[in-house]
């Protein structure tokens, strides 16, 4: 399956690209990329970023795929789909625990749903660290058409499948920490996430 990994934010709460910031000397995008590429269910990663970043992030050397949208992260899932399936994540995840992207990536190709997205007990989703399919182009396509951007509402109007985070070992939470602020940052850098 092909792993789409959204790089096309404006970073506004961090100031300046997020993504690149250097955490153990690596930018923060490729920790991600590193973790992903060791999911077995992952043969290819293609990074889908914004016109406005795509010469930075073309210059980390892997494939990419621009999203031309600018509407948030619905429009980086409905451009990574037009490839083909794809487990989707959000760049700015760099903690992602290869085990549980093979899980649900599993739990997606049994249940043949149009998406399977994490979702804590609360019902809270996490469709930033999701499977796709490209069934699920009609009703994304139908949902931008209509200026309806929110990501959350189109999975919960979707036939789709649900990964139930409370169920799964505690240790695979950590997958979904995002930096957002400086001070993720700090916690990144002391793992207390
Ligand atoms: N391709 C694409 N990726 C996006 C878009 N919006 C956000 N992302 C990515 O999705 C991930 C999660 O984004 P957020 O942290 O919610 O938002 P952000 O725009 O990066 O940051 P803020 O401006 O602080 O909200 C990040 O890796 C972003 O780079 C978009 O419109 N297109
Ligand atoms: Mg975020």
């Amino acid at each position: 399956m092909i792993g789409a990994v959204l790089a096309g934010g404006r970073s506004r709460r961090f100031g300046g690209d997020k993504l690149l910031v250097r955490i153990d000397g690596k930018p923060l995008i490729l920790h991600t990329i590193e973790r992903l590429e060791l999911a077995r269910g992952i043969d290819r990663v293609v990074i889908i970023p914004s016109r406005e970043n795509t010469d930075r992030i073309q210059a980390l050397g892997y494939d990419i795929l621009v999203d031309t949208l600018m509407i948030g992260p619905i429009g980086g899932i409905y451009t990574a789909l037009s490839l083909g399936d794809v487990f989707v994540v959000a760049g700015d995840m760099p903690l992602i625990v290869p085990d549980f992207i093979d899980f649900i990536i599993d739990v997606f190709q049994r249940a043949k749903k149009p998406a399977c997205v994490p979702r804590w007990a609360n019902g809270y989703l996490e469709p930033l660290h999701a499977a796709y399919s490209q069934d699920f182009l009609p009703l994304l396509g139908e949902k931008i058409e209509g200026g309806n951007y929110a990501i959350n509402q189109a999975v919960r109007e979707s036939d789709s499948c649900y990964v139930d985070i409370d169920e799964l070992p505690e240790e695979w939470r950590g997958s979904l920490f995002n930096v957002n602020t400086r001070g993720d940052v700090g916690k990144l850098m002391g793992r207390n996430v």
